[in-house]
């Protein structure tokens, strides 16, 4: 028996620009300040190759199930392209198109040597069994490979919306297994788990950049000014829009730093507590019950826009594309909107939020976390070393060097001369995650530090300025490639 899917709806109501048109039209805006020739923006703007199949899935009740499928390489301006991989019913052309031209747009903006990639398939990951998602993404694996879409040199896939770790290893395993001989064959993904090949840090990247990103922006006297909040995390309030990878992480890490999740937005359930909610706890329970329902510390709110319009400082929208939009950015009552999500915001949206006098933290800065961490992973599997392998215990040893010396020069014993200093920073070396969070750093905040810049000097908003740095790269390079042809 053949059976056919049926898409969920989300967000197609809205009647506004789908989300390839509204990167094209962000794109078009930030264009005017480059001052790049047409032909140059065109080859920029243009995906340069796509590939769309159906799946069939074989299911564990015999039937068979047919899946549309898709992978989209936007640029090759640098090579491979990088990009992740969606599980969601309402995947489609246009959909990965607009995300692999936001990958483009993403690495370019925080420096990473990458061309934009991004993938798909059209269905409903939560109602398949393991068996039949390991299935669907080992075939999904091998027609990639065959045809030119899956390898370390030219295309390498990451998580996203639907996927993780287990489809991560699922797909660098079917390569692997058709390309014995290929060295390098365990670079074919990242996000992988850490015992095969995947590097700690890749699972709370995205949402630790979002807080490396927040954090940026809410110590900036300039803008805190702007929008009349204080500078700082401590004590500002956050709500939150899908609480899967990104948006459990950024609330996780915001709120270990004095940060208050006042509201959580899921797509069946949504809580709000103006005292608080722990996110920890809640990421238990939504594991443990598959929604809010029953939440016993806050209000459950049925309705989303119930949420967004309550009072806040910060709204981080991490689940879908066009959730803040022409119907309810007019609801919002905080002074930021900080994107974890791809393309959450639309044209309108942003129009309406910025009148409000709303910050917006564009989404290809403030979510680059995770392909920075993809990028850690995939170095560290083209060198075939843990990073920081090599100088640990030197480090380690030069640190103790260090401190005894001192120790001795001003007549202190070794524990003295190390009082408020943290052992384990000068006994052991750096670890590969203390290694893995300090590159996210540092690449999140010389990335948002460009934006500022650039924002102020052309006096235009922080999307068209990370889409120009984005373009002023992209052209270099490309005009780099073409040298010499
Ligand atoms: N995972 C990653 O490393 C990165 C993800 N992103 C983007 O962040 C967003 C979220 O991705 P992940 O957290 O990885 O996905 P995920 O699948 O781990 O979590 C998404 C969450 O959003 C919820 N959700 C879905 N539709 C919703 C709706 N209409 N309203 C409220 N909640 C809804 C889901 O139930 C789920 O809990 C996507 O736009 C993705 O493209 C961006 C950069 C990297
Ligand atoms: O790590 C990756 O390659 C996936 C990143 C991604 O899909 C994104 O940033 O939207």
């Amino acid at each position: 028996m053949i059976r056919h899917l049926t898409r969920r709806m989300s967000h197609s109501h809205i009647n506004e620009p789908n989300f390839l048109q509204m990167v094209n039209i962000f794109f078009d805006k930030a264009s005017q300040y480059t001052g790049m020739r047409p032909e140059m923006l065109e080859q920029i703007k243009n995906t340069d190759t796509v590939l769309q199949m159906t799946i069939p899935l074989a299911r564990d009740d015999g039937t068979i199930t047919f899946h549309r499928a898709y992978r989209a390489q936007h640029s090759h301006h640098k090579l491979p392209c990088k990009g992740g991989t969606r599980y969601s019913p309402n995947v489609d052309l246009p959909e990965i198109e607009a995300l692999a031209f936001l990958m483009t747009l993403k690495c370019a903006c925080v420096n990473l040597p990458f061309g934009g990639g991004k993938g798909g398939i059209e269905v409903d990951a939560k109602a398949l069994s393991e068996a039949e998602r390991e299935r669907l993404t080992r075939r999904y694996a091998l027609e990639l490979g065959k045809k030119g879409f899956l390898s370390p040199a030219i295309d390498v896939p990451g998580p996203d919306l639907g996927t993780g770790e287990q489809e991560m290893a699922w797909m660098m395993d079917t390569f692997v297994s058709h390309h014995p001989k290929n060295l390098n064959g365990i670079a074919t993904t990242t996000g992988k788990p850490i015992e095969l090949g995947g590097i700690p840090g890749r699972a709370e990247s995205t949402g630790l950049g979002v807080f490396y990103g927040v954090r940026e922006f809410l110590t900036d006297n300039y803008y805190m000014e702007k929008v009349g909040l204080s500078t700082g995390i401590a004590g500002k309030t956050f709500i939150v829009q899908g609480f899967g990878n990104v948006g459990y992480w950024a609330a996780h890490f915001l709120h270990k730093e004095g940060g208050k999740i006042l509201g959580v937005i899921e797509h069946n359930s949504c809580v709000f507590n103006e005292n608080g909610i722990d996110p920890d706890d809640l990421k238990n329970f939504l594991v443990q019950r598959k929604s809010f329902n029953g939440y016993p510390k806050a209000e459950i709110v049925k309705d989303q826009n119930d949420v967004y319009a309550r009072e806040c400082d910060v709204v981080i929208p991490a689940a879908i594309e066009r959730s803040i939009n022409g119907t309810n950015a007019g609801l919002l009552k905080c002074k930021v909107v900080a994107e974890g999500a791809n393309g959450p915001t639309t044209p309108l949206g942003q129009e309406i939020l910025e009148k409000n006098n709303v910050l917006v933290l564009p989404d290809l800065l403030m979510n680059a976390g995770g392909v920075t961490v993809s990028y850690f992973e995939y170095v560290k599997n083209l060198g075939h070393i843990k990073p920081g392998l090599l100088t640990k215990r030197w480090g380690a040893k030069r640190n103790q060097n260090i401190i005894e010396t001192i120790a001795k020069l001003k007549n202190l014993d070794t524990k003295e001369a190390v009082a408020g200093l943290k052992r384990v920073q000068y006994t052991t070396g750096a670890s590969e995650l203390n290694l893995v969070y300090s590159g996210l750093e540092q690449i999140m905040t010389e990335a948002v530090q460009e934006t500022k810049v650039t924002s102020q000097k052309l006096g235009v908003n922080l999307r068209i300025a990370a889409y120009v740095n984005s373009l002023k790269r992209i052209q270099d390079s490309t005009l780099e490639g073409t040298i010499g042809l």
